[in-house]
C-alpha cells in the first residue's frame, strides 16, 4: 500500500564511519570526544547506540550528520566521502542523504503537519503538489493521516515524534540518525515510537543509529553498540543487550554483523 513512497532497496553500506577521531580543546590538552571509532551501518539496519553521559554519543550523531568535522578519519554516506567536501557539498549531502530525529521535534508552531513536512521539501527545491501528497501518504504511514491539518499544540507529545520521523523520512534518506526520541515520553508511547523506527528502517530501507538510554528498547534494534571515554564496542546482536551493557572494553568498533 505504501510502497510507492519506499526508496529502493540498497544493498550498500549507508553509513561508513572509518576510524574517526574528534577531539575538542581541554585545558593544556585535548579531549578526544570520539576516539578512533569505525562503525559500518547498512542499508535497512537498525543500531542502537548505549553509554554513560559524555561517553561521545552525541558526538557520534553530529559527525555522523555532518554538521561537526571529524579531527581525523573517514565519514562516508552513501558512498559519498564527506571529508573532500565543502560546507555547501555537505549541507547538499545532509539535506540528500540524512534525515534527523532530535529529542524534541523542532516543530514550527504555526505551521500544519503537512506543511512541516512540505517545508523541507520546498528547500530542496522540490514541487509543492508533490510534497503535499507525498507529506500525506508519510503522515499516514506513521499513523497520523487524521491529523494532517492539526498544529503542533494541538498534537500529543507522541504525535509531534511521529511528524518528526515523517519529515525525517521526506526526502528519502540513505541514514536515519536517532538521539534520544522517547525521553519526552512514557513508556508505551516511547515503544510505539521505537516500534515504528524499526518498521521505517525495514520498510524504506535506511540505516538507523538510535542513541537511547532506554535498554528496553534494544531488542527492537538489530545490533547494539556502546560507548565508554569516545571508544565504540564492536555492535553485538540486539539480543545480547545484557552483556553490552556490562562491558564496554572491546576494540574499535566493525561491522553490524547482519542477522537472520
Ligand atoms: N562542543 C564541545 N566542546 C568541548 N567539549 C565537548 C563539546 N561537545 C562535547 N564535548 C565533550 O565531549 C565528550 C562527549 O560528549 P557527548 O555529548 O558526545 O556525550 P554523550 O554520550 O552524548 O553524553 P549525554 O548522554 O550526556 O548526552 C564529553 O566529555 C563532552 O564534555
Amino acid at each position: 500500500m505504501h510502497s510507492t513512497l519506499n526508496n529502493p532497496v540498497r544493498n550498500n553500506t549507508a553509513l561508513n564511519l572509518v576510524n574517526v577521531t574528534l577531539e575538542y580543546p581541554d585545558g593544556d590538552g585535548t579531549l578526544k570526544a570520539l576516539d578512533d571509532v569505525s562503525l559500518k551501518v547498512h542499508a535497512g539496519e537498525f543500531v542502537s547506540l548505549i553509554g554513560p553521559s559524555g561517553s561521545g554519543k552525541s558526538s557520534l550523531l553530529a559527525v555522523a550528520a555532518t554538521l561537526v568535522r571529524p579531527s581525523a578519519g573517514l565519514v562516508v554516506i552513501d558512498g559519498q566521502d564527506a571529508g573532500g567536501l565543502s560546507d555547501a557539498g555537505r549541507t547538499a549531502l545532509r539535506r540528500d542523504k540524512i534525515g534527523i530525529i532530535f529529542q524534541q521535534p523542532n516543530l514550527l508552531p504555526s505551521l500544519t503537519a503537512v506543511e512541516q513536512l512540505v517545508i523541507t521539501q520546498r528547500l530542496r527545491g522540490g514541487a509543492a503538489r508533490a510534497g503535499a501528497d507525498r507529506a500525506a501518504g508519510l503522515l499516514e504511514r506513521v499513523g497520523l493521516g487524521q491529523a494532517l491539518a492539526k498544529r503542533p499544540h494541538q498534537l500529543s507529545g507522541g504525535q509531534r515524534q511521529r511528524v518528526n520521523i515523517a519529515r525525517a523520512l521526506m526526502g528519502s534518506p540513505a541514514v536515519l540518525l536517532v538521539d534520544e526520541p522517547t525521553a519526552a515520553l512514557d513508556h508505551d508511547r516511547s515503544e510505539a515510537i521505537v516500534r515504528l523506527l524499526r518498521e521505517v528502517t525495514d520498510e524504506f530501507g535506511v540505516a538507523t543509529v538510535m542513541v537511547t538510554h532506554d535498554t528496553d528498547f534494544v531488542p527492537f534494534t538489530d545490533a547494539v553498540a556502546s560507548m565508554r571515554d569516545g571508544r565504540l564496542s564492536a555492535p553485538r546482536p540486539a539480543a545480547a543487550v545484557e552483556d553490552t551493557a556490562t562491558s564496554g572494553d572491546d576494540a574499535a568498533a566493525v561491522e553490524v554483523p547482519h542477522l537472520g
